[in-house]
């Protein structure tokens, strides 16, 4: 992907890959060859919408992220083992990186849903369920769910879209005992994202969320699915990746919160009313680029991710 806005060159670090708003760099040992053992996670402040890297960058948008995953990480510690090593990261990415522990990653986008909306209302109006879960009738776009559902997808290669599977189809990617452990940490996670975050006026519709594996040691040339199918079970499933973001997450604002319609996004709703404003001249279904945020969004925008972080972790945002 040709990223518009450049990742930053790190003195010590490669790059190995970027996302649409994510950098991914591996450290390099004294003789200049990459570790194996950890990986430097940058977030940047581009924002996306409607599956389009928007400009200008939002200020702080990648530290206020960062700031909260880490936050999330330790709320979240009783339940999982994390990847964090360490917030000692170049001055060019300071409060917007991790060093984390490189981990061998499942297979799989751990996504469950509170709340029903998105790609999951959409295959429960079309079959009555969702991921092969059978769901009441009448539900409506915002329904909250009795429970969280388990709704898992692949990872799609870079730039498609992830493929929604079946719990079967997870079990048959990674073994019975890894998929269970996997779907019912899923699960725990949104449900204590949402008791702590709907305390605080915010509503988690969704999460994704993804786990690495500490132990598999894999030999070189090892396959690793294979490899995580047979060993895996007995391996330490460890929560990777980013935890309980507005990025990772459908942030609503609870007070809004009005099942039968969209729901407005805590902090993307201001960017999408004026994308799909007379006042942008855009259109979402043209597949042409967005034009360039007015700065009011820009700032609008800005300010509720720092809303969401000071109000969720109780901390101002430096
Ligand atoms: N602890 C880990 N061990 C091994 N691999 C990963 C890993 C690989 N990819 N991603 C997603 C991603 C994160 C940031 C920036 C991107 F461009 C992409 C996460 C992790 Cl977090």
């Amino acid at each position: 992907m040709t990223a518009p806005f450049a990742p930053p060159a790190l003195p010590g670090y490669e790059h190995l890959y970027s996302g649409k708003v994510r950098d991914l760099y591996a450290p390099l040992d004294e003789a200049g060859a990459q570790r194996t053992d950890r990986l430097l996670l940058v977030a940047s402040d581009r924002i996306s919408a409607y599956d389009h890297v928007l400009d200008p960058p939002i200020p702080d948008k990648g530290a206020v992220l960062t700031q909260l995953s880490l936050w999330w990480f330790d709320q979240l510690a009783d339940l999982a083992p994390h990847h964090v090593v360490s917030t000692d990261v170049p001055e060019a990415v300071a409060g917007r990186a991790v060093l984390v522990e490189r981990l061998d990653m499942l297979p799989v986008e751990c996504v469950a849903r509170g709340y029903l909306t998105g790609g999951g209302l959409a295959e429960y109006r079309a079959k009555g369920e969702v991921s092969g879960v059978p769901l009441p009738a009448g539900l409506v776009d915002g329904s909250r769910l009795e429970e969280p559902v388990f709704t898992p997808s692949t990872k799609a290669p870079m730039g498609e879209h992830d493929e929604p599977i079946s719990y079967d189809g997870v079990v048959a990617e990674i073994g019975p005992a890894l998929a269970e452990q996997v779907r019912d940490l899923t699960v725990r996670i949104l449900l204590r994202g949402n008791e702590i975050a709907a305390e605080r006026g915010i509503l988690l519709a969704d999460t994704k969320v993804e786990f690495g594996l500490r132990g598999l040691d894999l030999a070189k040339g090892e396959d690793a699915g294979e490899a995580i199918r047979s060993r895996g079970a007995s391996c330490e499933v460890v929560l990777a990746d980013e935890v309980l973001t507005p990025d990772s997450s459908r942030f609503w604002p609870a007070e809004e919160w009005e099942p039968g319609r969209p729901q407005p996004s805590f902090d993307k709703q201001f960017v999408r009313d004026w994308l799909t404003s007379p006042e942008s001249g855009w259109s979402k279904d043209s597949g042409v680029a967005p034009p360039s945020l007015p700065a009011e969004v820009v700032q609008a925008t800005r300010a509720r991710y720092v809303e969401a972080y000071e109000r969720l972790t109780g901390t101002p945002f430096a």
